[in-house]
């Protein structure tokens, strides 16, 4: 099932430091939606406050309403591992967990949430994900290799596989294909694509084809200077973004002016 989140009047500190001021942004269901902005401006905070996961960073905390499908996150008696089990993650450089195997990496979420589960059934929840992560042809005859056997490109879609063998509803990416080369990028491109069919994704990206490639609502974030919080400028759907978007600073990132 996919989800859409609303977000209502969101300010993110690092202790005293503001770093995002006053986000109220929509992100719809099986849809994908991007963040952009010069470094800086807040966009891996602010997507880490989507799954509460800037929790494990010390001092940081939130003001503001995280809505999905109506039920605020911040909420009293929910838990924050709970909301990481519909709200999955993946990182900019891909995290498999080396001594495990291929197959162990991919159920390794759900092994985490102390599921247990029959070797039946892992062996389809392996198989549906690595599938599902268009990963399956390429290792299926070495599920018991380690991860770390795999190429970067390969390595990123099995932390994919990971992500969505949890069975999450929403679905972030902070860069993840910064660390990739141009045919593993459009492979991932071409997941997300894919991956839009069941789940709600938010990809931040440096890559402005990139957004404009993959995203339907695009999100551009800046920031005035050093010191100064992250803001969001104006949101909307991706081809007006990227020809008549309504700031000047947006048409100036976007047409490479700066950033
Ligand atoms: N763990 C942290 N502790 C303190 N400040 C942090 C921490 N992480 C980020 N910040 C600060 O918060 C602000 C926003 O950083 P963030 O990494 O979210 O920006 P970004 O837009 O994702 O940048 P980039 O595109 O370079 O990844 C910056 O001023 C950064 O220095």
């Amino acid at each position: 099932m996919t989800k859409r989140i609303d977000v209502n009047n969101l300010n993110v500190f690092y202790g005293n430091f503001l770093a995002v001021e006053d986000v109220s942004l929509a992100i719809e269901p099986k849809a994908v939606t991007a963040f952009i902005g010069p470094s800086g401006c807040g966009k891996s905070t602010f997507l880490r406050t989507l799954n509460r996961m800037h929790e494990v960073i010390p001092g940081a905390r939130v003001e503001g309403e995280v809505l999905m499908d109506g039920v605020d996150l911040y909420g009293s008696g929910v838990d924050p591992v709970a909301v990481r089990r519909h709200i999955g993650m993946v990182f900019q450089r891909p995290n498999p967990f080396p001594t495990m195997s291929i197959a162990e990496n991919v159920l390794a979420g759900v092994k985490l949430n102390n599921k247990r589960i029959s070797k039946s059934d892992a062996e389809d929840l392996v198989e549906g994900s690595l599938r599902g992560a268009n990963l399956w042809e390429e290792v299926k005859d070495r599920l018991d290799k380690p991860g770390s056997s795999l190429s970067g490109g390969q390595q990123q879609r099995l932390c994919i596989a990971r992500a969505i063998a949890i069975k999450p509803d929403v679905l972030l990416m902070d860069e993840p294909c910064s660390a990739l080369d141009p045919i593993s990028t459009l492979a991932i491109e071409d997941l997300i694509q894919e991956l839009k069919n069941d789940y709600t994704i938010v990809i931040v990206t440096h890559n402005m084809q990139q957004a404009a490639r993959v995203s339907d609502k695009t999100a551009f974030f800046n920031i005035a200077g050093t010191g100064k919080p992250g803001k969001l400028i104006e949101m909307n759907d991706t081809p007006t973004m990227f020809s008549t978007p309504s700031e000047k600073a947006t048409e100036d990132y976007i047409s490479g002016r700066f950033g």
